[in-house]
């Protein structure tokens, strides 16, 4: 059995409804080959942790919403893998881009637009649809723009990031007189505002329950910390330490179990009849693919609504493995970014607890900071502020 992408999506195909394979197989290859291969990711991720780092030390641990600086950090590691440069976290440009992305993830989450999902042509008036769009349009701007400016410096043998890679295969195909070739303006545009999307407000919602649960949860910070100060010290965090910090490990798994950001996946629509588990669903059935019940499953999880790194530890302490763990769904549209999430999420959570001990804001207790989440597609901590104080 294999899903389709559902095009009724807001109105916006995610990608081009005849062209997503070969575009998913597009994306999985130039990331490979300029992020998640050849220690590339490796490097830009820790540039970037040092930006971060200054970011938060610019506020000597006074209380600071991590949103932004979260934001910017992710959204600039998928923008120099698909531009080939990072952004200045003053570019305004960047800042309505990033900010306009944030939005769409969040409205797309509320309660007219889920409606108007299901019933499109009863509420195509709704105002949440019509933000959506313009921030869309004004994205969509920035990226042409951005993207024209890439043209006119093309050189066919250096590609510096996806967008070199797609004009130089596009080119390719229209010297060979190809007219249906899915390399087009409009696949681009496509493709580099999804993974723009889908690459920036993840990681950082992620990254933001995990520095909520460490002030919420001090004993646990120092768990980590420990573990850090002993493997690490104040030497530069690579990815290949990860298997010597199975305490720090079993931390970031378990907050994206509890996080359980993308509570639906992405809704996808059966290309065929199909009998699941005995129940049998029709050819152009739309599924929403619950990943909650999976990542709160009471058969699965010793203790599902706490955070518990437990659920990723065995008796003697090591890191292991849950087949229930599917934050990033699974199948043929599994998140074709999961490798570099798990990079980023790595890097950028053991860097600033390095560097920082995180508390709730001064007049607030553990126990008041919120772990409800906001309403949006994909599940951000409530508006908070925390103490990044420098250890
Ligand atoms: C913690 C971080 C992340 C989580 C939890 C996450 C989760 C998901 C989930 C649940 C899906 C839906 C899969 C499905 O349709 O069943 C998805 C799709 C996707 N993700 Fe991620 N994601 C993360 C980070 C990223 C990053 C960093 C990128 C950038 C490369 C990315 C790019 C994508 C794309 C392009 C899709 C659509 C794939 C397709 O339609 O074939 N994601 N992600």
């Amino acid at each position: 059995m294999y899903f389709n992408l559902h095009v009724m999506y807001i109105g916006i195909v995610f990608a081009n409804g005849e062209s997503w394979k070969e575009m998913r197989r597009f994306a999985i290859t130039t990331l490979r080959d300029f992020g998640m291969g050849k220690r590339i990711a490796e490097d830009k991720i820790l540039e970037e942790c040092i930006h971060l780092i200054q970011i938060f030390e610019k506020h000597e641990g006074k209380p600071v919403d991590t949103t932004r600086p979260l934001n910017y950090a992710t959204s600039n590691i998928i923008s120099s893998i698909v531009y080939g440069s990072r952004f200045e976290y003053t570019d305004p440009r960047f800042q309505n881009m990033v900010r306009r992305a944030n939005e769409i993830i969040r409205v797309t989450g509320s309660a007219s637009i889920q409606v108007y999902n299901m019933f499109p042509q009863l509420v195509g008036w709704v105002k949440n649809r019509q933000l959506v769009l313009r921030n869309v349009e004004m994205n969509s701007r920035d990226v042409k723009d951005l993207i024209n400016n890439l043209r006119e410096t093309l050189n066919a043998h250096i590609c510096r990031g996806l967008v070199d890679c797609f004009l130089t295969r596009k080119q390719k195909d229209e010297d060979s007189c190809i007219m249906d070739s899915h390399y087009n303006e409009k696949n681009l545009i496509f493709t580099v505002t999804n993974l723009f999307g889908a690459g920036t407000d993840t990681t950082a919602a992620t990254l933001r329950w995990g520095l909520l649960l460490m002030a919420k949860y001090p004993h646990i910070q120092d768990q980590v910390q420990e573990e850090l100060t002993t493997v690490v010290g104040n030497r530069q965090i690579h990815v290949d330490d990860r298997k010597n910090l199975p305490y720090t490990d079993a931390v970031i798994h378990e907050t994206q179990r509890l996080a359980n950001i993308v509570p639906m996946a992405i809704p996808h629509k059966t290309s065929r009849d199909v009998t699941f588990q005995g129940h049998f669903i029709k050819k152009g059935t739309t599924v929403f693919p619950l990943l909650t019940s999976v990542l709160y499953d009471e058969s699965e999880w010793e203790t599902p609504h706490t955070f518990n790194p437990s659920h990723f530890l065995d008796k003697d302490g090591k890191f292991c493995r849950r087949d229930a763990f599917i934050p990033f769904s699974a199948g043929r549209r599994v998140c074709l970014g999961e490798s570099l999430a798990k990079m980023e999420l790595f890097l950028f959570f053991t860097s600033l607890l390095q560097h920082f001990r995180f508390t709730p804001p001064p007049g607030v207790t553990e126990d008041e900071l919120d772990l409800t989440p906001a309403v949006g597609f994909t599940l951000n901590p409530s508006p908070h502020e925390l103490c990044a104080v420098s250890r």
